[in-house]
């Protein structure tokens, strides 16, 4: 269990959280939402209900409109971008459906690329490998650019990004889009073991409903907008 949250502060808190796109009426308006250190949360709804957005919101990447969000305590209402970035850096892994791998760096590379901006990591490129080695990368795609491995082996690699940091909150948005049954299985399992021994918090979301299995709690898009909780 890494040492980022007092077990009392949620992990992650939604408050009156209110989000439009210019011109348009709000694409939602979360009152309330309370994730705990260490618990897995599935978002689904139809193609279009908010999920990416939602998930940029939650990463910092956009900022907040109306409303906060908490990470381990810390509001991102008043941050500003490179106060958000800094947050992200140390406390929020993301997996988006593009990957956002750089290609020409190698996988250890890539997987580091996040010590660079993070607070120090203790011996990162020792608990780099220990990743790439649990998610089942053969050791000699380490040294390899990270374009010259198939999609399902970037989006593990993509994981062991996210989680080097031991962040308090995983994000997580379709990472399996493109793996087939088996695959998909074995990548679900992998990522959520390791959030557990981190003792990381995740928000994932997909229209795949035969993930929800792998998780603590399920809400659709329309539970959030009612403030329903997680329980
Ligand atoms: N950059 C943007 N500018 C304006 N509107 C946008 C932008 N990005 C998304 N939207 C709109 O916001 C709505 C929600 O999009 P979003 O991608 O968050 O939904 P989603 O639930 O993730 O969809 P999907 O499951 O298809 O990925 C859509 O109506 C979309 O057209």
């Amino acid at each position: 269990m890494s040492e980022h949250t007092d077990l009392k502060i949620p992990a992650l808190e939604l408050k009156s959280l209110v989000f439009s796109w210019p011109d348009q009426a709000p694409l939602f308006n979360i009152p309330q939402l309370k994730l705990a250190q260490g618990q897995h949360l599935f978002i689904y709804g139809p193609s279009g209900s908010g999920k990416t957005s939602l998930l940029n919101l939650l990463a910092g990447i956009y900022p907040c409109q109306q409303g906060d969000i908490l990470i381990a305590g810390q509001s991102m209402a008043d941050m500003s971008a490179a106060k958000r970035d800094q947050l992200r850096a140390s406390s929020i892994g993301v997996v988006f459906q593009q990957l956002n791998l750089i290609p020409y760096l190698t996988v250890l590379q890539n997987v580091l690329l996040v010590s660079a901006f993070a607070k120090k990591i203790p011996q990162a490129e020792q608990r780099a490998r220990y990743l790439l080695q649990k998610l089942g990368l053969e050791q000699q795609l380490w040294q390899a650019p990270a374009n010259r491995l198939s999609v399902g082996q970037q989006q593990r690699v993509a994981i062991a990004r996210a989680l080097l940091s031991q962040p308090a909150l995983l994000i997580a948005d379709e990472p399996t889009s493109a793996l087939d049954h088996k695959h998909r299985d074995s990548f679900m399992q992998l990522m959520l073991s390791e959030a557990q021994l981190c003792g990381t918090t995740v928000v994932f979301v997909s229209h795949d409903p035969a993930l929800r299995r792998y998780f603590h709690f399920e809400l659709d898009m329309e539970q959030l907008h009612q403030g329903v909780q997680p329980c």
